[in-house]
């Protein structure tokens, strides 16, 4: 079975006109999308949608920023897997041993693990999620908090496989690009069994972050925290260093974090400022050389290039009632090389000041 984000998918390189309908403020107006028409949304002030189909039959889609911006993010089979700031260049990370055939998780991009963190459950490693067909959301509740923005696709996800997981859920995902090229996920979970049992999971974006030389990289904003050290069996860990920077191997969930996280390339003279809302804890994870030469699908170099750092609720489960909705949210943003360490302080985070 072929991954794909549009209820039907077809062969060719057209755009899908049935995602055109349903997924975008910018599209909704055309029924059917030619190369050309594409083209001409792509030009346009606001942003645009694009659906294209690649030759293993996985279906693309592009959301464009306005015109002259050269932001964009490439979904593909409904994974986020390139994100290019306003002057085109790429912040996400591929491994150049990626491997495109599904339900192979694809090593690169921002994978979502649901509804569960490495081998932490009954279920397959990092959850389903990672593996799974989307769907276009054709008629998503509305999402008052959203900010405005360029460009959005809606994703839904609600298969039920009571061998895989034996509950009842919808999983809406809002990925959407800002006027300024931030990359804005929404994910929320909905407990839809009308009378049943409660369900528990945890959650965890995984953005590979892509860096010139993480030797050079520098996480500020978990400094002081806490965090389970996956390296050490999950034990319980106080961070002592000011600003964690990477020498080796690092594999870690800090937990109860600010709202901001500040991941900085310094030879790159790049900052991605990651704000999360409803993700209590986040992930901090580079293989480094040994371990990277054991996973298959990753380059043997390639960890010099990618650090791992999302939001996530893993430390404590979250439970819905039936009929009970969650929702969690992260923005990834570029900021200019004069950022400054300092504006992270945690406290300051915490109470929003
Ligand atoms: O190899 P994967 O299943 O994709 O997991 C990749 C990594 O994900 C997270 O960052 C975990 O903390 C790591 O322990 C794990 O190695």
């Amino acid at each position: 079975m072929k991954r794909t984000v549009g209820e039907s998918s077809s062969s060719s390189s057209s755009s899908s006109p049935q995602a055109t309908s349903s997924s975008s403020s910018q599209a909704t107006s055309s029924s059917n999308v030619s190369a050309a028409s594409a083209a001409a949304i792509a030009n346009s002030p606001i942003g645009s949608v694009e659906f294209t189909t690649d030759s293993n039959g996985l279906e693309k889609v592009i959301l464009r920023g306005p015109r002259r911006s050269s932001a964009e993010v490439l979904l593909y089979g409904g994974q986020v897997l390139s994100w290019k700031n306003k002057l085109g260049e790429e912040l996400l990370f591929v491994s150049t041993k990626a491997v495109f055939a599904p339900p192979k998780p694809i090593r690169g991009g921002i994978p979502i693990c649901f509804p569960q963190f490495l081998n932490n459950g009954m279920i397959e490693r990092h959850g389903f999620v990672r593996t799974r067909f989307w769907r276009i959301d054709l008629d998503p509740p509305p999402l008052p908090t959203a900010a405005p923005c360029s460009s959005y696709i809606d994703l839904i996800l609600d298969e039920q496989d009571r061998w895989t997981w034996p509950h009842k859920y919808e999983f809406r995902h809002r990925v959407a690009l800002g006027y300024e090229g931030e990359l804005r996920l929404t994910s929320r979970i909905r407990n839809i069994r009308p009378s049943g049992k409660p369900f528990s999971f945890t959650f965890a974006y995984l953005p590979y972050l892509f860096v010139s030389d993480i030797s050079e990289v520098r996480v500020e904003g978990v400094e002081t925290l806490n965090y389970l050290d996956h390296l050490q069996e999950k034990e319980r860990i106080t961070e002592q260093a000011d600003a964690i920077t990477f020498e080796s191997e690092v594999d870690k969930v800090y937990v109860l974090t600010p709202t901001k996280i500040a991941i900085l390339d310094h030879e790159r003279k790049k900052t991605i400022e990651l704000r999360k809302d409803g993700l209590l804890d986040a992930v901090v994870w580079n293989p480094w050389d040994k371990k990277a030469k054991a996973i298959e699908d990753l380059g043997n170099q390639d960890y010099k290039k990618m650090v791992c750092v999302g939001a996530a609720a893993i430390e404590n489960y979250i439970t819905l009632k039936p009929g009970e909705e969650w929702k969690g949210r992260m923005e990834l943003n570029f900021v200019p090389s004069s950022y400054c360490s300092g504006q992270l302080d945690p406290q300051k985070a915490l109470l929003g000041v």
